[in-house]
């Protein structure tokens, strides 16, 4: 396999996954983190490696690196490998997915700005999500008529804190998040709700139209549900651990434990909450974003600005939701009719963004 993204959360993961089905690692790429790379590279051995930045290149022991956005597209062409593994933070994975894509590979999809931004010029036919909620859904659906789908949100890191104290959350307070250990990006991602935004976006594209909608349960312990037409509900229970949803993106005939199952009687008791407007602000534009998915794109784009200024201590917190909901607002007739306007306009809300802060 290809991965894309082999020192963060999913990517260290994945690779625990591959080695245990005896999957044969062609490619890594990764960023700034050499160190784990030569641990990587060293007990799986891949024909070509890629960093981000050409200085990092003679610290790598590998006799195969390259750097850059443009040698890892060309890395996904060269490759002999049918699965590419994008587990790559932010926009940046959107070109590497369109390229595996294209190259007629099957896409085991964790970047979900992937699909935010650019769902409707993705071909999912070619994706096997990695991604909690989703991959319960995947589990769930049948051959029923559903009446909607709905995914869980833990409530991120500040669900329990006193609504006047966010303006005043930290980057280190963001990364408190109550039931995932991920990256830095997505857990921030988790405490503003954009996360689960984003989620339900990627929902859309994947499962097509229809009813979707999220709530809390404060455990994760159930990662979706369904609600068919005749009555019945439907839970995906799993303790939160991503081997298990990484697992069938990679060996669809998956046929073995790859987690303990969660014991209800341990547990006791579960609650769930609604998603609170005054606490996640974005949910404001939910309605209107899932029936006009293509603007992800603004989201998405606005959302990753916003985020930079965040943890340059440029903004506050509170303003990360306020920044996204401006861009939205002030792009509202931004509609791609190609792939190419999708890099376009998430250019635009960038320089937007920078611009109003
Ligand atoms: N973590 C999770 O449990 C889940 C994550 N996801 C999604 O999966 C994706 C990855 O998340 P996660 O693993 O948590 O993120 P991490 O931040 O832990 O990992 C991101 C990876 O991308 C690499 N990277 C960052 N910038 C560059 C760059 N410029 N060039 C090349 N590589 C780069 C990092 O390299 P380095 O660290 O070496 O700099 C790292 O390998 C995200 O889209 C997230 O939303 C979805 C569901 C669950
Ligand atoms: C593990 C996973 O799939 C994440 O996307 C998770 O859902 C994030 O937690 P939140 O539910 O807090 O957004
Ligand atoms: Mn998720």
């Amino acid at each position: 396999m290809v991965l894309l993204g082999s020192t963060g959360s999913i990517g260290v993961n994945a690779l625990i996954v591959a080695k245990r089905f005896g999957i044969e690692v062609e490619v890594l790429a990764c960023g700034k983190n050499i160190k784990l790379l030569n641990e990587q590279i060293k007990e799986h051995n891949p024909k070509v490696v890629v960093v981000a930045n050409k200085e990092d290149v003679y610290k790598v022991n590998h006799s195969h690196v390259y750097s850059g956005e443009e040698a890892i597209l060309q890395v996904i062409e060269d490759s002999t490998s049918k699965l590419v593994v994008n587990a790559f933070v932010g926009f940046l994975g959107l070109r590497p997915t369109l390229k595996a894509i294209e190259c007629d590979k099957k896409v085991a999809l964790a970047n979900k700005e992937s699909l935010v931004a650019c769902g409707s010029f993705i071909d999912t036919s070619k994706i096997q999500p990695i991604d909690s909620e989703h991959f319960g859904l995947w589990y769930l659906l049948q051959n029923r008529p559903v009446s909607k789908m709905i995914i869980t949100a833990s409530g991120g890191a500040f669900r329990d804190w006193d609504i006047k104290r966010l303006a005043t959350a930290t980057l280190e307070d963001t990364q408190n998040h109550p039931n995932w250990s991920m990256g830095q990006k997505i857990t921030i991602d988790s405490a503003t709700m954009v996360n689960k935004m984003f989620e339900l976006l990627e929902a859309r594209w994947l499962f097509g139209e229809g009813e979707y909608d999220a709530i809390i349960e404060t455990q994760s312990l159930i990662h979706a549900m369904i609600d068919f037409k005749d009555g019945s509900t439907t839970a995906h229970l799993a303790n939160a651990s991503m081997q298990l949803p990484i697992a069938y993106a990679l060996d669809e005939k998956m046929d073995e434990a790859i987690l303990p199952h969660v014991d209800l009687l341990k547990v006791g008791s579960l609650e769930f909450r609604e998603i609170n407007q005054e606490r996640y602000p974005i949910w404001q534009i939910k309605e209107d974003l899932l029936k006009n998915p293509q603007r992800g794109v603004v989201i998405n784009a606005a959302n990753e600005a916003a985020i930079e200024m965040f943890i340059a201590k440029k903004i506050g917190f509170m303003d990360i939701s306020k920044t996204i909901i401006n861009a939205y607002e002030n792009f509202s007739d931004a509609l791609p009719l190609h792939v190419n306007d999708i890099f376009l306009i998430d250019k635009e809300v960038r320089k937007f963004v920078g611009i109003n802060r």
